[in-house]
């Protein structure tokens, strides 16, 4: 049985439009969410997310605020744009895209964010609080892979769960939301011994690892859910595109999962609709407003 693909470009547009609904309703009642997303340097692929970012910001109705700095900026001068952004009341949510150039302290600048502001839940009050089971903001990526996976599977209690990568970004968290949802979470790396025997015992498979195609079909228990995480541009031999591929061998893997997210049109689109549903979280906060329901964790 060929597994099911998950359309996270199609669950996207499904949350973008609820997102939608809930500001035009903020309008009628004089909020306009705003969100700031700050581009330090000049990146490639961080251009094409900020204007995607931007694009889709504007079609949900928010305001979208874009600071482009050049990547020679000085810290101080980051760090000035972050506290006038925090004080802004046209600011509801602010993102400073990662990486930033070698430089600058990327730690210090995220924890200068106003939390309640910090629409990707990297500031360290927000990582705290995701761990503990307090209310925050959560990271957008590990957010958008939860919504695809309890529409897959529904409840998550007692699943076996690998998440492969232990970033702040993504693998940390992701695992946090999964150990929540009553998983036994197993966090795999880079000196993990017997990657695909670990792979096999997960009912669920998260890779974010930035390696091309690394999960092979093999490693997976039959009927497996899979979340390919990775964005990685290859240039195929023979052919003069390059190509958007994940972390998981998709033809060996959608042959033996049960469920399975492709790349491009997978987790990806899932990311920037949640980066706009914590924005609608974070404005409905600050007016103390009821939070969106089914868009939070
Ligand atoms: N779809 C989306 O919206 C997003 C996609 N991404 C993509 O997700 C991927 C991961 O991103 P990110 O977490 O930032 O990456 P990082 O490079 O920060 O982390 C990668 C992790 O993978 C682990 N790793 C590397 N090689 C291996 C290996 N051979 N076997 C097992 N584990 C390994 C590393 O281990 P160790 O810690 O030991 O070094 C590390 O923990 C990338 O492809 C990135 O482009 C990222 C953010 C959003
Ligand atoms: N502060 C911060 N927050 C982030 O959330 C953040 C970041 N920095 N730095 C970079 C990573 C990466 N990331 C992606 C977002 C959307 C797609 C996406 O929409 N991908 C499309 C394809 C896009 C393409 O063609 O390149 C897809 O998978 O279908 C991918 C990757 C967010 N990140
Ligand atoms: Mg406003």
């Amino acid at each position: 049985m060929a597994a099911v693909i998950i359309d996270g470009k199609a669950f996207a547009a499904k949350v973008r439009a609820q997102v939608g609904a809930a500001v035009t309703a903020l309008k009628a009642q004089g909020i306009t969410p705003g969100l700031a997303v700050v581009l330090v340097g000049e990146d490639p692929a961080s251009q094409v997310y900020v204007r995607n970012k931007h694009r889709q910001t504007i079609e949900v109705g928010m305001n979208s605020f874009e600071h482009r700095l050049p990547a020679e900026t000085p810290e101080a001068d980051l760090l000035a744009l972050i506290a006038q952004l925090n004080a802004d009341t046209a600011v509801d949510g602010i993102l400073v895209q990662l990486p930033l150039p070698a430089h600058l302290n990327a730690e210090l600048v995220i924890n200068a964010i106003d939390p309640t502001k910090d629409v990707d839940g990297f500031h360290i009050d927000n990582v705290g609080k995701l761990v503990t089971g307090q209310k925050s903001m959560v990271p957008c990526t590990p957010l958008g892979s939860l919504m695809l996976l309890r529409d897959s599977l529904g409840d998550l209690n007692g699943l076996e769960a690998v998440v492969i990568g232990r970033s702040n970004i993504v693998g940390k968290p992701m695992a946090n939301l999964l150990l929540q949802q009553g998983c036994t979470v197993t966090i795999a790396h880079s000196r993990t011994r017997d990657l695909p025997a670990v792979v096999r015992r997960a009912d669920i498979v998260v890779a974010a690892v930035g390696r091309p195609e690394m999960v092979k079909g093999e490693w997976l228990k039959p009927g497996a859910t899979v979340i390919d995480v990775g964005i990685n541009r290859i240039q195929p031999a023979g052919a003069d595109k390059a190509k958007l591929v994940g972390d998981c061998d998709f033809d060996s893997c959608a042959a033996v999962a049960g469920a399975i997210t492709p790349v491009p049109g997978g987790v990806g689109p899932m990311t920037i609709a949640c980066l706009l549903a914590n924005t609608l979280t974070a404005t409905c906060r600050r007016y103390g407003l009821p939070e969106p329901v089914g868009l939070t964790a």
